[in-house]
């Protein structure tokens, strides 16, 4: 199936332009990753595929048609969406999970979970573990469990929103060697959102680079945009991968570790808020960033946050600073200790100083 944006804007009520006139073809049978610095629009993007996101103007159409035309609940249902986390129920056990869109589709429960059951194997894990609810599976386990909820949908397309970001550096190289194995059997049009180049140009048959103020800036295969980028932001955005599996080894000396200003959960924030805060609990780890100009009623709760991005634990290779730093909303990547207590915050250009003075790729 094929994906067009034809020109797409997204202009959000606070006047934020978060996709700006995008025009743009996802091919049949391919991945495309959306890679771009956090803000850019890649997730809004995604998200007005599957009219989670409605645009302000233009059309997304999936085989000629537009998506605008049919119920959206349907058009959802029809189409798989992972998620950092995996997004799953908490108190489902992981066969009922995995089960859902084929119960809401009519299955009987017989039917459903034994296709649950096959596409556990499918995805790598032991079908003794279908008993098991989400939290009593490790991170890596979870998302795998997210992807065969997905693919239950059985359909041609399959959205993935930052899947593997949550989880080490290991099993994220795991999962996107099962995603590559999955996909050379099934052929499913996959459009994939990271901020990590090095994950784009692993996986993508097509890459989008996008800049903040959602403007395409490139869209070509891997090489294409590592050999020709088109301007200075494409060439320092994918610069970095001349030695970003390099960064993996190396430490973050030098890194400048920023105070920044917190709010506690379940206390109360005064007044109107002027700058991203990060929001931690009474542990002081952090759960979440509250974005300029919300009001908080009452006492802060999770569900006034944004999500964070990834965390940077102190002393290991600078690699994760620089990922913290251009995954967080806020712009500012999240310091912490080995207890996950925050320390402060780091700043992806401070970061890219270092890392330019590193002996790198020589
Ligand atoms: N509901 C909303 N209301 C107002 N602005 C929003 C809303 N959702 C997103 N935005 C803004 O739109 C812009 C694009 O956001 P989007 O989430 O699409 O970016 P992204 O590239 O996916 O970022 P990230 O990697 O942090 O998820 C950002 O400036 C963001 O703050």
């Amino acid at each position: 199936m094929t994906i067009e944006f034809r020109g797409v804007t997204k202009r959000y009520p606070d006047g934020t332009v978060a996709v700006d006139d995008l025009n743009l073809t996802v091919e049949d049978g391919t991945i495309t990753v959306f890679v771009g610095p956090s803000g850019c629009g890649k997730t809004t993007s995604l998200r007005m595929i599957n009219r989670m996101v409605e645009p302000t103007s233009g059309t997304v159409l999936l085989d000629g048609e537009d998506v605008s035309d049919g119920d959206p609940a349907l058009l959802r249902r029809g189409i798989g969406y992972v998620i950092q986390h995996a997004g799953l129920f908490p108190h489902r056990t992981v066969l009922d999970n995995i089960a859902t869109v084929p119960l809401l589709s009519g299955w009987d429960k017989g039917k459903a979970r034994k296709r649950a059951a096959e596409l556990l194997e499918t995805v790598g894990l032991p079908t003794e573990l279908g008993k098991r609810y989400p939290a009593q599976l490790s991170g890596g386990q979870q998302q795998r469990v997210g992807v065969a909820r997905a693919l239950a949908a059985d359909s041609p397309v399959l959205l993935m929103d930052e899947p593997f970001s949550a989880v080490d550096p290991v099993v994220r190289e795991e999962l996107q060697d099962e995603l590559l194995r999955l996909q050379s059997q099934l052929g499913k049009t996959i459009v994939f959102v990271t901020h990590d180049i090095d994950e784009a140009v692993r996986l993508g048959d097509k890459i989008a680079v996008l800049r903040v103020g959602g403007v395409l800036a490139q869209y070509g295969t891997p090489s294409d945009v590592l050999r020709h980028p088109v301007d200075d932001f494409v060439a320092s955005f994918v610069g970095k991968d001349r030695g970003y599996r390099g960064l993996s080894f190396l430490p973050a000396e030098g890194i400048v570790v920023e105070e920044v200003k917190r709010v506690e959960v379940g206390k109360p924030v005064a007044g109107t808020v002027d700058e991203w805060l990060l929001a931690v609990n009474a542990e002081e780890q952090p759960r979440g960033w509250l974005r300029p100009e919300s009001t908080v009623d009452g006492e802060l709760a999770e569900t006034d946050l944004v999500a964070g991005g990834s965390l940077y634990v102190q002393g290991t290779p600078i690699r994760g600073a620089l990922d913290a730093a251009l995954s967080s909303p806020a712009s500012l990547g999240v310091v912490v200790d080995s207890g996950n207590k925050v320390l402060g915050v780091v700043r992806a250009k401070q970061v890219l100083e270092v890392i330019e003075a590193l002996p790198l790729g020589s």
